[in-house]
């Protein structure tokens, strides 16, 4: 039977009103010393954090089930709530309970979802915690991304495409949208992501334009470059209130919005993203562009580093502009060890000014916002006479804020502790009021010595202590011993079994007087670090500047780093269309091979006229897929402005980077490897220009081998007759059919991979060398792998009948023989009165030509060699 209100106890009343605010939360409530979470609640946060769940009466209502944890650990089970994809709703006790009679008042302080998160146990130092949030809008996509930890706003609008690209890169913790945009999101986007949807109403122009507005107190979103971008402002509308909606009222960190133009960087889609392993390997902890060339030193470097490498710059002034960094950080080591000094003492600048607003900086933090300000002087001295431009101009917008510094430096000790609420912050000499209770306390400690000292000596009583508890303060503590000594005007409080202890009038005066001295003293002491926070609060914009300009001065040096400790060289960046690399190395391997190994080093030359496209064989293992990866990479490490792992390199400024890697283990929504291929395949085709760079590594392989060659060729044939751009392409494949294509385009070349025979074995010299090869090799590969001798024996015996079969048959008859009836042999197959050739003709009579896509013609062709 359902109970009536009236029988539920007050709190347990109190906890289902905020409860029924916050439904879609763990609410971790506090009670006392403890956060205690309850019914449904309690159920999650036993089970995610391993505490004991018991049941709680609940007045003359039933029974609820209880879960709670101390207060002080609040930090770590709020990490693994949020960890395990749980959003918490932190609720407190809003006044003293001591001046409260009946049941404390409560409220939600704040919410921690795993997009809005500020705790430094949630964050990685190395990363952003950005939320994202998406619009779909009538003709593009809005989207904004906010890292309320850092201050860091960015928004852009774009196609699906665009879209999907921002969000692989970015990796948000948290997406919003629009709970009717469900459908088009998942449609697009999938299920990848931490999604929480929101009422429709945010999503609209006026809401948002209101909500930057009253944000960036101005009066229009001119001067942040993103008025024409009306799908982006309402997408950064809805990040924006969202935080306030999960309690983030204080948002004075959130200074600027900053715009990101598709056409600024170097694109590259996520599948390349992935494919060129530059954040993940795929392997756990394997080793990512991002890992092999992060040397960098402070967190805001890391951060932005990352930025870096997904976004690299396509504006040759740019990218020289960092060059010449480098190059210089390289010739003036002096000068790079002192920066690398003053970074390594600056701790997460950016991440600490966040936490000013924000009402979470503690006074140690604000020490090392001081020390941090010290660097700032320190390096901005450092380079304010560089003749290097781009360092100058740094210089001059670094603002060590000498007025609060020294007002930080003055007014806080010098190791404070974490809580404010310790005491002992505040320097004396800052308040006489202070330095007078201070004064108080410390002699009414001394005094209380004093009176234990001088009871000993009246009483006699050698072993006299004076001590303190909660219950009754300080009292004379007389083991059994010594009892017949005491005083009659000592009054008697508590008897233990080997001592009595004792109270005086004397004592209990001190006490009082030293009692209310230490509480003025603590709130003091906050009243003057709260002001000082107040102060504070007009510094973030030029502490956030500074943070960034050392979060650049960081990635450059950590660029110097490498280039001096592996060899790298400068790239030049031309307004061509080569690419001309010389000596090359995959900068990831080589640092994995074992030592005494060495990388082979590479060239490789494309062009516009003579070397478009390269068909790249070779047996297995032999270093096609690395060949054609580090061709990427150093492309890429040029365009973010990085010296390459090149003897030389020039590099034709390139719009866009794609690969596409056949038969990709992870297959994603149950297509097979062979659709997953082909609609990725496709997607290169409609965006490519002569400045991108395409990398095809195996393309058909997911097929047979007659479609995959198919596939391949025709693939080929496109990128080549293209007729306004002639793409740079790298192909490596197994079918050394292809080699046939040199033959046939004046653009495609053939190389392959050098090896050695030597007996039954061998042995790789990963020498690129002209022309094709005839064989793939891949018998040797599976005694190398260790297959049994019978097995590669049969394997022989195959392979070379299926030679002999085929060796004067050329492969475009082949593939002729796949595309129609040309040839009497396949016509066999197609007889006329068979059922599958009835059935065949019927496939085809109702397809309309005219409107079938490639791919699904590739489907449909796929649809009919399953009936053969
Ligand atoms: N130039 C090189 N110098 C030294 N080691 C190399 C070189 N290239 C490749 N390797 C080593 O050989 C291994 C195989 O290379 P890779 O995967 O590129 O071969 P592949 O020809 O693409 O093989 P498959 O056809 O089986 O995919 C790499 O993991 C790497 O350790």
């Amino acid at each position: 039977m359902a109970k009536s209100k009236s029988e539920e106890t007050p709190l347990m009343l109190q906890h289902k009103a905020i409860k029924t605010r916050y439904p879609d939360a763990v609410l971790l409530f506090r009670v006392g010393d403890f956060y205690e979470t309850f019914n449904e609640d309690a159920v999650i946060a036993s089970k995610v954090l391993g505490i004991v769940l018991t049941k709680r009466a609940n007045g003359a209502a039933t029974y609820v089930d209880l879960a709670g944890f101390p207060h002080h650990s609040l930090d770590t089970y709020l990490h693994k709530l949020v960890k395990a994809g749980h959003r918490v709703a932190v609720c407190d006790q809003l006044e003293d309970p001591k001046t409260v009679k009946g049941i404390v008042k409560r409220g939600v302080t704040e919410m921690v979802t795993p997009g809005v998160a500020v705790n430094d146990k949630i964050l990685e130092n190395a990363s952003n915690n950005f939320l994202a949030a998406v619009h779909f809008g009538a003709d593009n996509i809005g989207l904004a991304f906010l890292d309320i930890s850092t201050g860091e706003f960015f928004v852009a609008q774009g196609n699906v495409e665009y879209a999907d690209k921002l969000l692989q890169s970015f990796r948000p913790a948290e997406v919003l949208y629009a709970k009717q945009q469900q459908k088009l999101f998942r449609q697009h986007f999938g299920t990848r992501f931490y999604v929480y949807t929101m009422e429709e109403w945010i999503f609209t122009t006026t809401y948002a334009q209101e909500t930057l507005l009253k944000q960036f107190e101005t009066h229009s979103l001119k001067g942040f470059g993103i008025d024409g971008l009306p799908d982006a402002i309402i997408a950064a509308g809805a990040a924006l209130h969202y935080l306030r909606d999960t309690e983030h009222p204080h948002l004075q960190h959130i200074t600027n919005i900053q715009r990101i133009e598709q056409d600024d960087f170097l694109w590259m889609d996520r599948f390349t993203i992935r494919n060129l392993e530059l954040l993940n390997s795929g392997v756990e902890n394997g080793h990512t562009l991002l890992s092999t060339l992060d040397t960098t030193v402070s967190p805001m470097g890391a951060r932005l580093l990352k930025r870096w490498l997904v976004f690299p710059l396509r504006n040759i002034n740019e990218i020289n502009e960092r060059l010449d960094v480098v190059e210089y950080f390289i010739k003036e080591t002096d000068l790079s060890r002192s920066l690398h000094q003053h970074l390594k003492q600056t701790g997460d600048l950016e991440r600490v000014v966040s936490k000013i607003p924000l009402r979470k900086i503690n006074p140690r933090e604000v020490m090392q916002l001081a020390k941090a300000l010290q660097q700032v002087e320190g390096v901005k001295k450092l380079l304010e006479n560089s003749p290097n431009n781009y360092l100058r101009e740094l210089s001059q917008k670094m603002d060590p804020c000498p007025g609060i510094l020294c007002r930080i430096l003055e007014q806080i000790v010098e190791t404070p502790p974490v809580l404010v609420s310790k005491g002992g912050v505040i320097q004396p000499g800052i308040d006489e009021e202070l330095d007078k209770l201070r004064n108080i306390s410390n002699n009414g400690k001394t005094y209380l010595l004093e009176i234990q000292k001088k009871e000993a000596e009246i009483t006699g009583i050698s072993s006299l202590k004076v001590a303190y508890n909660n219950v009754f303060g300080y009292y004379l503590e007389v083991t059994n011993a010594h009892k017949d000594k005491v005083p009659e005007t000592w009054i008697r409080k508590q008897t233990l079994t080997g001592a009595e202890r004792y109270i005086t009038p004397e004592l209990k005066e001190y006490e009082e007087q030293i009692i209310g001295a230490e509480e003025k003293i603590l709130s003091l002491e906050i009243k003057i670090f709260d002001e000082l926070l107040l102060a504070l609060q007009s510094y973030i914009q030029p502490i956030q500047q500074n943070a960034q300009m050392f979060g650049n001065i960081d990635c450059l040096l950590s660029f110097a780093t490498n280039a001096i400790q592996f060899k790298y060289r400068r790239p030049l960046i031309t307004d061509g269309f080569n690419i001309d690399i010389r000596e090359g190395r995959h900068p990831v391997i080589e640092r994995g091979l074992p030592p005494g190994d060495t990388y082979v080093a590479n060239d490789i030359i494309l062009d516009k006229e003579q070397q478009q496209i390269i068909i790249l064989t070779g047996p297995n293992m032999s270093g096609k897929s690395a060949l054609l990866r580090q061709t990427a990479l150093i492309t890429l490490m040029a365009h973010m402005g990085s010296f390459v792992p090149a003897a030389a390199a020039e590099i034709g400024l390139t719009d866009k980077i794609f690969t596409r890697v056949g038969a990709s283990d992870n297959l994603s929504g149950g297509e097979s490897t062979f659709m997953v291929e082909m609609n990725e395949t496709a997607s290169i085709i409609n965006n490519i220009t002569s400045r991108s760079l395409v990398i095809l590594d195996e393309i058909g392989r997911g097929t047979s081998t007659y479609d995959g060659i198919s596939i391949a060729w025709s693939i080929v044939e496109f990128l080549h007759d293209m007729t306004e751009h002639r793409p740079k392409t790298l192909f490596a494949t197994h079918y050394h059919e292809l080699n046939e294509l040199e033959n046939k385009h004046g653009r495609v070349k053939n190389f392959h991979i050098t090896n050695k025979e030597s007996g039954n074995k061998i042995i790789f010299l990963r020498k690129l060398a002209p022309g094709g090869s005839r064989h793939s090799f891949g018998i040797h590969v599976a005694r190398m792998a260790g297959m049994p001798p019978q097995l590669l024996q049969r394997a022989n015996e195959v392979l070379a009948h299926l030679e002999e079969k085929h060796i004067d048959a050329p492969l475009e008859k082949h593939v002729k023989n796949i595309a129609g009836p040309a040839s009497k042999v396949q016509l066999s197959i197609f007889d006329a009165h068979s059922d599958t050739f009835k059935q065949i003709r019927e496939m085809l009579d109702n397809v309309d030509i005219n409107r079938l896509t490639p791919v699904e013609a590739l489907l449909k062709l796929s649809e009919i060699k399953n009936l053969i």
